[in-house]
Order: structure tokens, then C-alpha cells, then sequence
């Protein structure tokens, strides 16, 4: 019967991304695109529980166990892939498939829940025992005790009864499903969980727990025993390693349990007869699963997959995979019966060692093969320590003499190394002069800014100025109106006066008018009464009766008295005696005529009064309306010119900060070059020094070499926090110059907005200038980029100089193909840069190739069978990292100057092309520099802006690729 092997992938887990394992319709999973693939019986996917696991694959087992055969359930996988997930579940207590079986092992134990082992009807007597082990680098450890320090480990014995077992480890009888799942969690708690230098403990070590049924069947009435081994087996990850590799790096016991496995499980899956002869004895593991590998046992192995793995350590696992699926296990009934001929069989090989065992032992006997058993195990074990002792000390030898190689050629190792700090030195001050441009034109930008803040504030002084003008002269206006409105009450009272006059006057005329007219009706009478009284006198003159004239004399007395008396009642009547005394002789007729004359002039008055009356009403209604317009328009001056004065404080505060954060980038940016200059003249120094006593005492290569890579450690160091300072200062500064230009903008719209409201409500007022007279123009914003332009061709003109006058004070003379390097300005700089790099990359090279042949000569003349082994020198990786670093830094100034996404790319891509040769002669792992160049630089680009993030990362991804491709086409070389 075959190991069943199913597969299952754990969710994704910390943004670890999607699922990326290429697995298709039939279970088939595969590291790549036509590499190791393997069709997994049944697959469990991301979103599956341990419960379906439990309910498909592993409740049938503990039926299968309750029948009476031995079992195994197995979790293989990488480190991570969620082993220990499956059998035990997590901190939050979601059950793992120990907890579930041991629950159900005891339901259907006593499936009424009454008491312990009241009967189901097919076992009597049942009873189960519980043992849990871990091993680790080939040591067993009780995992139901608490571990001292002085623990030695268990050994492994062989019975004839039981096989192979744990001696002393401590079997606990249990009970109950809690019970045992309280001492399972217990022990596994207990695992080592110690940090090492190849990681966790705990990823290299297995955990073994075995629970064992014994019962009587009731069919029978024979006893029965079976086994249920659960095990957690150690991370596969370092099956992709050749086994001496790992013996070399993890030293002989660490990996041997999971290469055993490996090299069991491949055995097993090619002998596949039932009289194989298998070596279990590879490790502690493989023997204590002799049964459960190969042997008496129905055998699950559950292979747990990371959503995201790497193509060659899933390739390890699914060829490993394989091979267990071909695998053969001969599980019977562990009858009466069967147990009798197993302890038979077990017993005859038992006697057949110790025979042979006596034979080898001159026939001593069982005492004597005992002794020589312990004493073979002690060689063995002494054996193993001194092979592993004497290949670290080989792996040392090696060390050593490539050491010495390197110390052959430190002069060569050396000058290149100069050269690189000769390089890193022009880098250095390119950067610093780089900065101190920088820094000038920060200087420049900020006078400049200082100098457009003083005229903005001088300007919006002038507009207070103005302002405050415009409100003296409204209110010499409003003062103005106050005067015409006196002067309007006092023309009010007038025309009151003047309206009564002419009221008294109108009813004095109309009261002299009424007189008239009743003198004239009086006069009428009189004058046809003085008609009458003539007509009589002519009657009686005519008649002569003389008595009669004495009558008519007296009327006419009367008539006169009383026309005499009316033109002085008259005058009396006009009231002001004004009359004249030749007014009051005039004749009725001229009277008469004056009222006519004095009705057409009154008339003409009252015309008059009304026009004027309306005149005036128009008048003080407009010098209200105007009093109302310029009190809202002083209103709204008041408020402006407040806002105005407040924008001027904040924009001079802004001013003063600026001013303020430019002292404090001025003063660090010196401090720096004090301490760079001190530094890099104490470091010359000392190399001359050391120079010098090399060449006349013979000094120590080596520790020169020391010396001068802990200098360069060194100034990177420094000049990588002297960058990253700056970066943040010129960061917080751009930040602050964005704050000034936002301000700017919102004082022109406020601006413009007190402009238009001048114009419209004082036509005559100068507004000031219009808002685009005040913008930045196109030329001054176009010449931005151009300036930046021409700064950095003067940067690197400046910094080549200053690297030759620095070369000539230490001694060195600047070569003519230097001068004309100088010469060639900015267009040849990043090409020279690159040259230089890929030149040093080439000698690193050259260095590498001529250190493999050395190293092949040597192993060819040793008589030793290991493989040649492809270490870089310790000055190869300082060599890729002095690359690295220029890489970085040139992209990253690249990046943090123009801040353009394209310049990124550009040098992500440039990081990645300049490493491809570090990359291809590094042994895996080692690519990680390249990613970490590019990761930096991303992560560069997410502090500048967050939403370049993406793009730059897939542009990561791209060149990744492209440098992957790149390398898989030149693996030949
Ligand atoms: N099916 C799952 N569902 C949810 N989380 C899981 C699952 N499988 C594993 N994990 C989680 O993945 C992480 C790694 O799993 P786990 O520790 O079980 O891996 P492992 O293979 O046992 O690793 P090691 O060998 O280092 O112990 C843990 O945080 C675990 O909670």
C-alpha cells in the first residue's frame, strides 16, 4: 500500500500577496514552468480549514487505528508553510488535528460521554498511553518534562516487543480527550524555540507524538495493540542544497534529520519490494520512523505549501513529494497473532546482530557484543564529531589559504581598493559639492524669496498706505456730508419758516381779498347810491326847491367821511401800517389791479416753493444714498486692510522661518565638511603611515586591508548620514518653499479680489498692479529646469576640481586623461561613471575566475573526494558593495534632484545592469544586494510621493525580471 501524500496551501498571511503557485485542474502543482511538478492526491486550497482537512483525510485513520492498525499522519514542508498550523492549530486556539483526533479518538472510545472506557461494543479493557518526543540536531527530547540544561538527550532502543522505541521517555496513561490535549499542548509548548544562527530551532526539528491503544477485542477475545504517530517534520528548506553544503554550513547534525528523510523516502520509493534491505540508521528520525516509512503502517503525508515560495525550495519539497507517493507500507493487524510473529522476527534479527556481534566480538557473548554495541555507538558518535571537526577545520584550511591568496595579492587588492577610494573620494566630493551648490542655490532660492517677500511686503505696505489714504479721504467725505447735512436742516427750517411766512401772508391776502371785496360791493352801492342821490339832485335843481339842498350836502358829507374812513380801515386791515399814505389814497379800480397783480405773483411763489421743494427732497435723498455707500465701503476697507495686515505677519513669520531653517542647513552642511575633510585627511594619513611601515618593517597586508575596508565602512557610513540629512533638511525646505508659494497664490488671489472690488466701487483709485504682473512668468519657471541644468554641469566641473586639488595634496599628480576628463563636462559624466564601475566589476571578475582556478589546481593536487567549493573572497563582497553603494548613491541623487519618476527608473534600472556580474558569480542569496539597491531607491520614492510608489515598484519588478532573464541567458559564462 502507498503512502497517500495530499497537498494543501496555506492563505496568505502580512501582505504576502496573492497565491502565485502555478497549480492546475488536476491537483498538479509545479515549482515552474516545466520543472518539478507533482500531482497531489487530493489538494486542499487556501480557503480549506483544518476541520476538512480532519473530517477527509485523518477521521478514517483513527477509525483504521481503532481497528487495530498502526497509523501515521505526517506534515512535510517548508519552514512556514503552516505544519505546525495543521497539527496543533494557532494561539487563538482554533483546533489543529491533534485536538481533533484526540476528541474523537475518545468519543468513539466511549461514545455514551459516561465514564473512562465504558465499552463500544467492539473493545474491552481499551487503554491509550501518550508519548511526545522532539529531535533535534540528533537529539531526543522528552517532550512531556520540563527540559533542564543538563539534558543529555534519550537513545533510541530496539525490542523485540515494541521494535524501535524512545528508552526513558515518559509514557502517560490518558484518559480523556481534555485530559490529553492539555499534555499535548503542554508538550508542544516545551519545543525548542531557541534562535539560532540558521534561524528557529524549531524549523529544523521534529516532533514525534505517539499514542498507543491497547484493548481486547470482543470478537476475539484477543488482545490487540496499535499506533498512532503524528509527526511534525523538520522545514524542507534545505533539501535544495547539496548534502556536504549543508554539512559544511549547519555542521553534520542540524539538517540530517529532513536529508535523511529525503534519502529514506528515495530509497524506499525505488526499492519497492518487500525484501529491501533499507539504511534507517541515517538519523535519529528515520530510525524511530522505520515502521511508519516502510514498515508496518497505513502511512498519510500531508505537504504543506506557502502561497509564495520559492521555485527551487517547492521543487525540493515536491520531489520529495514524489518519491514518498511511490513508496510501499505493509500495514496488517496488530493481532494476537501478529504481534507474536513481529516480536519473532524482531527477535531473530536481535539475535542475529548479537551473533554477529559475537563474532565480531572474538565470542565473548551477549555481555561482550553489549560493550562493543556501546562501544561502536560511542565510535560512531566520536567518529561523526571528528569528520565533522575535520571538515570545519578544512572548510578553515580553505579559508586560510584563500586568505593567504588574498594577502598575495593585496597589493593588487589594495591599489584597486585605493582606486575605489579614489573613486569614492571624487564621489564623495562631487557630493559635497553637489550639496554645497545645492545649498547656494537653496541660499539663492530663498534671497530670492526673501527679496519677493520684502517687495510683496513693501507693496502691501503701499497698498495700506493707499488703504489708509482712501479712508482719511472718506472721511473727509463723510465729514463733508455731516456739513451738507446741517446745511440741509438748516434750508429745512427755512422752507419751514418761509412755508408759515407764506401760510400767514396766503391768509392775511385772503382775508384782504374778502375786505376788498366786500369795500367793493360797498363802493358798488355807494357809487349807485351817489348815481341815485345825483339824479335826485339834478330832479330837484330841476324842480328849484331850495330847502331841499341842505339834505343832499349832509349825504355827501357822510359819503365823504365814510370813503374816508375805509382806505384807513384798509391800512389797518394790511396789518404793519406798511401802506403808505399815498397806497391808502388809491382808488378802488388800482386796488383791485394790485390783488390781481399780487394773486399772479403768489401763484408764481408757490410754483417756485414746490420746485424748489422737490429740488431739495432729490438732493437729500442722494446725499443719503451716498452717506450709506461710503460708510459700507469704509466697512469693507476696515476688514481688508485687516486681512491684508494679517497675511503680511504670516508671510513675515514665513520669511523669518526660512531664514531660520537656511542658518541651520548652512551650519550643518559645514559642520559636515569639517568633519569629511578632517576625516579623509586623517585616513590618508594613516594609510601613508601604515604605507611607510609596511615598505620599511614589513607590516601585516592583511590588517592593512582591515584597516583600509573599516575606512571605507567608514566614510560610507559618514557620507550616508551626511546624505540623508541633507535629503531630510532640503526635503523640509521644499516642503517650506511649497507652503510660501501656496501662500503666495492665496495673497494674489486676495489681491486681486481687494482689486476688483476698488475698481468697482472707486473707478478713480489706483488698484494696484494686475495679478499677472505679480506671477512667476514662463522664462523664470522654464529656466528652473535649465539652471538646474547648468548648476549640475558647474557641480561636477567644481567637483572634479576640487578632487584634483584634492589629489594633489595628498600627493598624487592629476594625470592628462584626467584633466581631459574634466574637461568633458556633464554629457560624459554618468558613461565615465559606469566604465569605472563595470571596470572594477571586471577586475573583481578576473580576480574571481583566477581565485577558482587557483582553488581547482589545489583540490586537483588534493587527494580528498569533496567538491571544489565557490566561496567569494571577503574583498569581493566589499568590492560589490563599494559598487553598490556608488549605484545607489547616483541614483538616489538622481532620483531626490529631479524627483522625476523617469530618472528613477532610469537609475533602478542602471543599479540593476551595473550588478549583473556581482549577481552572477554570487552564490544564491547574494542577489538580495541588488534588491535591497532598488528597494532603498523605492523606498525613496515613496517618502517623496506616495503615488509613485506603484509604478516605481513595478518598475523594480521589470528590471528584476529583466536582470533574471539576463543572468539565465549568461549562466554560461
Ligand atoms: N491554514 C492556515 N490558516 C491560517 N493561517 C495559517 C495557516 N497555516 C499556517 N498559518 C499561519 O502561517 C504561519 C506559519 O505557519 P506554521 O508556524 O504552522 O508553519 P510551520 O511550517 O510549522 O513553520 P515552522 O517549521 O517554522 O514551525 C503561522 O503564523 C500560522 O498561523
Amino acid at each position: 500500500m502507498n503512502i497517500d501524500v495530499i497537498g494543501r496551501v496555506r492563505p496568505s498571511i502580512r501582505n504576502e500577496g496573492p497565491c502565485t503557485l502555478a497549480i492546475g485542474s488536476d491537483n498538479r502543482v509545479s515549482s515552474r514552468p516545466g520543472g518539478q511538478s507533482f500531482v497531489f492526491q487530493h489538494l486542499y486550497q487556501q480557503g480549506s480549514s483544518n476541520l476538512d482537512v480532519y473530517s477527509r483525510h485523518v477521521e478514517p485513520m483513527v477509525d483504521i487505528f481503532l481497528a487495530g492498525y498502526n497509523v501515521c499522519f505526517m506534515c512535510f514542508g517548508e519552514s512556514g508553510s503552516g505544519k505546525s498550523f495543521t497539527l496543533a492549530g494557532d494561539s487563538s486556539m482554533k483546533n489543529g488535528l491533534v485536538p481533533l483526533v484526540l476528541a474523537s479518538l475518545f468519543a468513539k472510545l466511549d461514545p455514551g460521554d459516561k465514564f473512562l472506557y465504558s465499552q463500544d461494543g467492539a473493545r474491552e479493557n481499551s487503554k491509550v498511553t501518550l508519548r511526545m518526543v522532539e529531535i533535534y540536531q540528533e537529539k531526543v527530547r522528552d517532550l512531556m518534562v520540563i527540559p533542564t540544561t543538563s539534558d543529555g538527550g534519550l537513545q533510541l532502543r530496539h525490542t523485540a516487543e515494541g521494535g524501535v522505541e524512545v528508552d526513558g521517555a515518559i509514557v502517560t496513561q490518558v484518559n480523556k480527550a481534555s485530559e490529553a490535549t492539555t499534555l499535548f499542548r503542554e508538550g508542544w509548548t516545551r519545543r525548542n524555540e531557541e534562535m539560532t544562527d540558521q534561524g528557529l530551532a524549531s524549523n529544523q526539528s521534529a516532533v514525534v507524538l505517539q499514542l498507543d491503544l491497547t484493548y481486547v477485542a470482543k470478537e476475539t477475545g484477543l488482545p490487540n495493540r496499535s499506533r498512532f504517530t503524528l509527526v511534525d517534520l523538520p522545514g524542507s528548506e534545505k533539501l535544495i542544497f547539496e548534502s556536504t553544503h549543508i554539512r559544511m554550513r549547519d555542521g553534520p547534525l542540524l539538517s540530517r534529520a529532513i536529508v535523511a528523510f529525503a534519502g529514506v523516502a528515495k530509497e524506499l520509493s525505488s526499492k519497492r519490494n518487500a525484501n529491501r534491505v533499507i539504511n534507517y540508521n541515517q538519523s535519529v528520525l528515520t530510525r524511530l520512523l522505520q515502521e511508519e516509512l516502510g514498515g508496518n503502517c497505513r502511512t498519510r503525508c500531508l505537504v504543506c505549501m506557502k502561497p509564495q515560495s520559492d521555485s527551487d525550495v517547492l521543487a525540493g519539497t515536491l520531489r520529495v513529494a514524489e518519491q514518498l507517493a511511490l513508496v510501499n507500507t505493509f500495514p496488517i493487524l496488530n493481532d494476537l497473532y501478529a504481534q507474536f510473529l513481529l516480536t519473532q522476527i524482531r527477535a531473530r534479527l536481535l539475535k542475529l546482530e548479537l551473533d554477529l556481534g559475537s563474532d565480531v566480538g572474538g565470542g565473548q557473548g551477549r555481555p561482550a557484543m553489549s560493550d562493543v554495541k556501546t562501544e561502536l555507538q560511542r565510535v560512531q558518535t566520536e567518529n561523526l564529531q571528528l569528520r565533522d571537526k575535520s571538515e570545519r577545520l578544512l572548510y578553515r584550511l580553505e579559508q586560510l589559504q584563500s586568505k593567504y591568496g588574498t594577502l598575495a595579492h593585496s597589493k593588487a587588492d589594495l591599489n584597486s581598493e585605493l582606486l575605489s577610494t579614489e573613486e569614492e573620494k571624487l564621489k564623495v566630493g562631487k557630493a559635497l559639492v553637489e550639496l554645497e551648490i545645492e545649498n547656494n542655490k537653496l541660499k539663492e532660492e530663498l534671497e530670492a524669496q526673501k527679496f519677493e517677500m520684502g517687495n510683496r511686503i513693501l507693496e502691501l505696505e503701499n497698498q495700506l498706505l493707499e488703504a489708509s489714504m482712501r479712508a482719511e479721504q472718506w472721511h473727509a467725505d463723510a465729514m463733508k456730508l455731516r456739513q451738507t447735512e446741517d446745511e440741509r436742516k438748516q434750508l429745512a427750517d427755512e422752507f419751514v419758516r418761509i412755508k408759515e411766512q407764506l401760510l400767514t401772508q396766503t391768509r392775511d391776502y385772503d382775508a384782504l381779498v374778502a375786505k376788498n371785496e366786500e369795500l367793493s360791493m360797498e363802493l358798488l352801492n355807494l357809487v349807485n347810491t351817489k348815481n341815485e342821490l345825483l339824479k335826485q339832485r339834478d330832479n330837484m335843481s330841476l324842480a328849484g326847491m331850495r330847502g331841499a339842498q341842505h339834505d343832499p350836502q349832509a349825504e355827501m358829507q357822510r359819503i365823504k367821511a365814510m370813503i374816508a374812513k375805509t382806505p384807513a380801515e384798509m391800512a389797518a386791515a394790511a396789518g404793519g401800517g406798511r401802506g403808505s399814505s399815498r397806497r391808502q389814497q388809491l382808488p378802488a379800480e388800482r386796488r383791485m389791479l394790485r390783488t390781481g397783480e399780487l394773486d399772479r405773483e403768489l401763484e408764481g411763489l408757490r410754483g417756485q416753493y414746490d420746485k424748489d421743494q422737490e429740488k431739495l427732497r432729490d438732493r437729500i435723498n442722494f446725499l443719503l444714498k451716498e452717506l450709506q455707500d461710503t460708510r459700507q465701503l469704509a466697512k469693507n476697507r476696515l476688514r481688508e486692510i485687516s486681512e491684508v495686515k494679517a497675511a503680511l505677519v504670516t508671510a513675515r513669520s514665513d520669511a523669518q522661518q526660512m531664514q531660520l531653517q537656511y542658518n541651520r542647513c548652512q551650519h550643518k552642511l559645514k559642520d559636515l565638511q569639517e568633519e569629511y575633510k578632517s576625516r579623509l585627511g586623517r585616513y590618508v594619513q594613516d594609510i601613508a603611515e601604515h604605507e611607510d611601515s609596511r615598505g620599511g618593517g614589513g607590516g601585516d597586508g592583511g590588517s592593512l586591508r582591515d584597516y583600509v575596508t573599516s575606512m571605507l565602512a567608514d566614510l560610507r557610513r559618514a557620507h550616508k548620514s551626511r546624505e540623508e540629512q541633507l535629503a531630510a533638511a532640503a526635503q523640509e525646505f521644499r516642503g517650506r518653499m511649497m507652503d510660501t508659494a501656496r501662500e503666495h497664490e492665496r495673497l494674489l488671489v486676495a489681491h486681486e479680489s481687494l482689486r476688483q472690488r476698488v475698481l468697482e466701487s472707486a473707478p478713480d483709485v489706483d488698484p494696484g498692479p494686475p495679478i499677472d504682473q505679480l506671477r512667476l512668468t514662463d522664462e523664470e519657471l522654464i529656466s528652473g529646469t535649465q539652471s538646474e541644468l547648468l548648476r549640475l554641469t558647474e557641480e561636477l566641473t567644481r567637483a572634479r576640481k576640487e578632487a584634483a586639488n584634492l589629489k594633489l595634496r595628498l600627493g598624487a599628480r592629476p594625470d592628462t586623461g584626467e584633466r581631459q576628463r574634466l574637461a568633458d563636462g556633464e554629457a560624459h559624466d554618468f558613461q565615465d561613471l559606469r566604465r569605472q564601475i563595470r571596470d572594477f566589476n571586471n577586475s573583481a571578475l578576473e580576480e574571481q575566475l583566477r581565485e577558482a582556478r587557483r582553488k581547482l589546481e589545489k583540490q586537483q593536487r588534493r587527494p580528498r573526494d569533496s567538491q571544489p567549493l565557490e566561496r567569494p573572497s571577503e574583498l569581493r563582497w566589499a568590492a560589490v558593495d563599494v559598487a553598490a553603494a556608488a549605484a545607489v548613491k547616483i541614483g538616489e541623487i538622481a532620483a531626490v534632484r529631479t524627483n522625476s519618476l523617469d530618472d528613477a527608473n532610469k537609475s533602478a534600472r542602471w543599479c540593476v545592469l551595473s550588478h549583473l556580474h556581482p549577481v552572477h558569480w554570487l552564490p544564491a542569496g547574494r542577489p538580495i544586494l541588488t534588491h535591497r539597491c532598488c528597494r532603498r531607491h523605492v523606498d525613496d520614492e515613496q517618502l517623496q510621493q506616495d503615488d509613485k510608489r506603484q509604478a516605481t515598484t513595478g518598475s523594480f519588478h521589470h528590471w528584476c525580471g529583466e536582470a533574471k532573464q539576463f543572468k539565465a541567458m549568461d549562466t554560461g559564462l
